[in-house]
């Protein structure tokens, strides 16, 4: 965004003003005031979004950094002009018609403020306990690569849906459009955009062809390997970015129960589910993971996906605003939860069967902690190797027995993935 080549207005200026105020109120994900903000302002452009949008996630990205330079009561509009002269590098002359001559003035002064190298956190732009908790794996330095890799915005990779296209006829047809598309290097089915084109619209995406869907995300849906005509669980399944791409991987056959508690997400996976083309897909609400309707499934399930309910950290790029969302309490609370979820949904795992944990966390204790105490007290479950899993479908990944992918190494969200196999009886 820098020098941007379309006039910022005074109007879309207040906008953003107006918008990052309401987000650091921290009452709602930023994603969600943004959304509920477009939807009441249709007439703004796909660029005028686009500012808005990248202009309050940068501010909390950078929000210590900021606030170390402006001061720790300052407004969201000295925030945001903040952040355009220093972050973006505005020069001063871009301000004309956007702030008065006081604000100019202090924009003046700020370009050439000063603000002190200060704590590990405060460099990794985290909250304290934050920054000492993923310090547990590894040392400052790599703190500090992590940070920075979370502090940037994510790119944008799509799924080919292999039930109505292949990936090189996808790629083709962007580029016809002239969207700039490249195979992704990590999943068969990725492909990533240089851009951030509009595509709600297109017609590959209005026919099923693809989904958004981030390569880390995919690896996923390798880990768990359904075939045809299985019975596959995943057992949140949210909007379905992942049983999507799982009932794709089942070419459509078999069935494919997608639970979830909230009735709101799951009737998200709807209108996707049709799109794709997919009729195998169950989309069940359950009141908790020991609901009824999940029992009645016992030891029948050849996969289960628990793509667990988590902090998010692993997000940071696409959902800055968690980092100040989140709690130690709030985490301990998730920590308890994914116990509970993965406990109950090894209930279903028939015996030969596999269970997937994984989450969109980067902390130890919502990963290798629950996998950890799961495997302690399940001894009918043996740990696979993610690494052998992937590379027998043809990716190539150093990542050992767990998966662990980070925007850092990988320039992919951060995940966490085990793999869990129920003994077989003769095993
Ligand atoms: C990480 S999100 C799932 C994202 C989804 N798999 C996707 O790929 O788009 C976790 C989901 O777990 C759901 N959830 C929370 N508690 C649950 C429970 N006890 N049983 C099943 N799902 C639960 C949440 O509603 C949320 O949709």
């Amino acid at each position: 965004m820098k020098n941007p080549q379309f006039a910022v207005t005074r109007p879309l200026l207040v906008q953003t003003v107006q918008v990052l105020g309401l987000v650091l109120g921290f009452e709602h994900p930023a994603d969600a005031v943004l959304s509920r903000h477009f939807r009441d302002h249709k007439a703004l452009g796909h660029r005028d979004r686009g500012f808005v949008a990248e202009t309050v996630y940068a501010v909390l990205r950078r929000l210590r950094w900021l606030r170390r330079l402006v001061g720790e009561a300052a407004s969201p509009r000295e925030l945001v002009l903040a952040w355009l002269a220093r972050g973006e590098n505005w020069p001063l002359r871009n301000f004309e018609g956007l702030a008065n001559a006081t604000e100019r003035e202090w924009l003046a002064e700020l370009k050439g403020a000063a603000v002190d190298e200060g704590s590990l956190a405060d460099r990794a732009d985290l909250p304290d306990w934050l920054a000492e908790r993923l310090l547990a794996g590894t040392d400052e330095a790599g703190l500090l690569a992590l940070a920075r890799s979370l502090n940037r915005p994510a790119p944008l990779d799509l799924r080919a849906n292999l039930v109505k296209t292949d990936r090189d006829a996808l790629i083709a047809r962007l580029r016809a459009d002239g969207i700039a598309a490249e195979p992704g290097v990590l999943s068969p089915q990725a492909v990533r955009l240089a851009g951030k084109p509009a595509l709600q619209k297109h017609p590959a995406f209005l026919d099923g062809s693809f989904e958004v869907q981030d390569q880390g995300s995919q690896l996923l849906g390798f880990l768990v390997q359904p075939k045809r005509g299985e019975l596959v669980v995943d057992f949140c399944a949210g909007a379905g970015g992942k049983t999507l791409q799982l009932g794709a991987m089942m070419r459509s056959t078999g069935r494919l129960y997608a639970f979830d508690v909230s009735e709101r997400r799951l009737a998200k996976l709807k209108p996707r589910m049709a799109r794709a083309g997919l009729s195998n897909v169950h989309p069940t609400v359950i009141a908790h993971e020991n609901d009824a309707k999940v029992k009645r499934l016992a030891g029948k399930a050849d996969r289960v996906l628990v793509d667990a309910p988590c902090s998010g950290l692993g997000t940071l790029r696409r959902n800055p605003d968690l980092k100040w969302r989140q709690s130690p309490e709030s985490v301990a609370e998730m920590v308890a939860k994914q116990g509970s979820i993965l406990a109950a949904a090894a209930r279903l795992v028939r015996p030969g069967g596999r269970l997937v944990y994984a989450t969109c966390s980067l902390l130890a204790e919502e990963n290798d902690g629950v996998v950890d105490a799961f495997l302690a007290a399940h001894p009918e479950f043996r740990e696979g190797d993610a690494q052998d899993v992937l590379a027998k479908q043809g990716i190539t990944l150093a990542t050992g027995r767990r998966l662990h992918l980070s925007p850092a190494e990988h320039d992919t969200d951060g995940f966490f993935a085990a793999v869990l196999e129920r003994a077989a009886p003769d095993a």
